[in-house]
């Protein structure tokens, strides 16, 4: 067990680059699944998530070969278990994305109820609705058994746009017989990538980055080499890191694209940055001062589906809200729990009004001081770490294995940008 030690009010200035996407290296991981041949990833983040998807992966049967910093060899010739061993299950939402690749590579999936963060009632019906429509069938007794002779493509409606139940349906439509269509199908850019990742594999995915996706089955899939994009929800809290401590950071191999939903909410606390190429710069001089809507009406972020406003990031607006001179209303519509956190930030000194579990109002600026916390879940977090690096004196954070699941070597990164911060044993 690791705690930090924060030293807050000194600006974070200099370049970083942009890790891989954690939310599309583990479908990614999962979908090496569907070949018997060799399948490198590159870029993937060195993150606790990852490291349990691969560890899934070789417990399956695969072979694991890292052969570069983030770059990872991956074979699976035979399927020797088609169950997910429990202790690494529970450690991980993404450990139901083995699902869609088991059963449309043996026929079978057994799965433990998925761990991940406690930010809300995390159903899976929808991935429940997609595998069954493909022709699977599903018993439920303290876990998930899913077996199917046969995957039929069908014509599905999702009852909601999910990621991973999105992920999972592709993955089994891709090996199904015959066509499959998504309608209302997730479309943010970690499911673009595993779709793209699928296509170059040989697989038929067409309407990629819309909410319609049209598989045409195949009758197998072959190895490839595929990189993984960069990680928005790194990127977007890094921005707020700048913005909060009055640096200036630079963040380099970015995807331009996947910042237009963040630049539009970031802009609603005046925070402003530039692009050139594929790196962002923050720069010093920012306003800090809320946008009103028309008529000086207070505005809101709230999150939707992709194009929306990423859910991942609301507690980095949160805390960044703290700092900036207005008022904002934060709207998390899609888990109920997120918010809860906020009572950490009132403790060091924001001016938050909790409305109910979706809705926090946030005056700025406040001015926070260090304080004892325990991470939640990896945004709140990493939302935590930030409001420690704006606060005055020190601050200790407990439970980072929270937040070490998303954000790779964080400390490095931070203490390379002139961040006062070191990572102790609680023991
Ligand atoms: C491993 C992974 O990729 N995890 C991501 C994935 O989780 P995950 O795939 O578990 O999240 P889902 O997209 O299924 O749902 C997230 C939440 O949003 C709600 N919902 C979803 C769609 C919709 O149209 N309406 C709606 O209200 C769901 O009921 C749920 O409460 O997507 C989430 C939403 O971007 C992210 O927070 C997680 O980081
Ligand atoms: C909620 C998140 O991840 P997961 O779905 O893996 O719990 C997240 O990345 O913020």
């Amino acid at each position: 067990m690791y705690q930090y030690l924060i030293e807050g009010g000194f600006p974070l200035k200099g370049t970083i680059k942009a890790s891989g996407n954690k939310n599309a290296a583990l479908p990614c991981i999962a979908a090496a699944l569907l070949t018997e041949e060799r399948v490198i990833l590159r870029n993937l983040p060195d993150i606790e998530d990852m490291h349990v998807m691969l560890e899934i992966f070789a417990a399956l049967g695969g072979e694991v070969e890292n052969i570069g910093a983030n770059d990872y060899a991956l074979r699976i010739q035979k399927v020797e278990r088609n169950d997910i061993p429990l202790d690494l299950s529970k450690k991980i939402r993404a450990s139901i994305l083995f699902a869609g690749p088991l059963l449309a590579r043996s026929g079978k999936a057994v799965l433990p109820p998925p761990g991940g963060d406690v930010i809300g009632r995390r159903r899976l019906d929808t991935h429940f609705l997609a595998l069954t429509e493909l022709g699977a069938r599903v018993d439920i007794d303290g876990q998930f058994t899913f077996t199917a002779n046969k995957l039929i493509g069908q014509d599905i409606f999702l009852d909601e746009a999910s990621v991973t139940a999105t992920e999972n349906a592709v993955m089994a439509a891709v090996l199904a017989e015959g066509t499959t269509i998504i309608t209302n199908a997730a479309s943010e850019p970690h499911v673009q990538d595993v779709c793209k990742m699928l296509n170059s594999m040989g697989a038929k995915i067409s309407g990629i980055g819309s909410n319609i996706l049209t598989i045409s089955g195949v009758q197998a899939l072959s190895g490839t080499d595929y990189k993984i994009g960069p990680d928005f929800m790194e990127i977007g809290s890094f921005i707020g890191l700048a913005a909060v401590t009055h640096g200036s950071i630079t963040i380099t191999d970015i995807e331009p694209a996947d910042m237009r939903p963040i630049r539009l909410a970031f802009g609603k606390l005046g925070i402003r940055w530039n692009i050139e190429g594929t790196t962002l710069t923050v720069p010093t001089q920012q306003d800090l001062q809320i946008n009103s809507d028309l008529g000086g009406m207070i505005p809101k972020i709230d999150d939707a589906p992709w194009p929306g406003f990423p859910p991942d990031l609301t507690s980095i607006m949160t805390v960044v809200a703290t700092q900036v001179e207005g008022t904002v209303l934060i709207h998390e519509k899609m888990f109920e729990s997120r918010m809860f956190f906020v009572d950490k930030l009132i403790g060091m000194g924001a001016r938050i009004t909790l409305c109910d579990p979706h809705r926090a109002v946030v005056s700025g600026p406040s001015v926070l001081h260090g304080s004892d916390l325990v991470s939640p879940d990896v945004r709140a977090g990493m939302a935590m770490v930030i409001a420690a690096l704006c606060a005055r004196g020190e601050s200790v954070i407990r439970n980072v294995y929270q937040i070490e699941r998303g954000y790779e070597n964080l400390t490095t990164r931070l203490k390379s940008l002139g961040a006062k911060i070191e990572r102790i044993s609680s023991c």
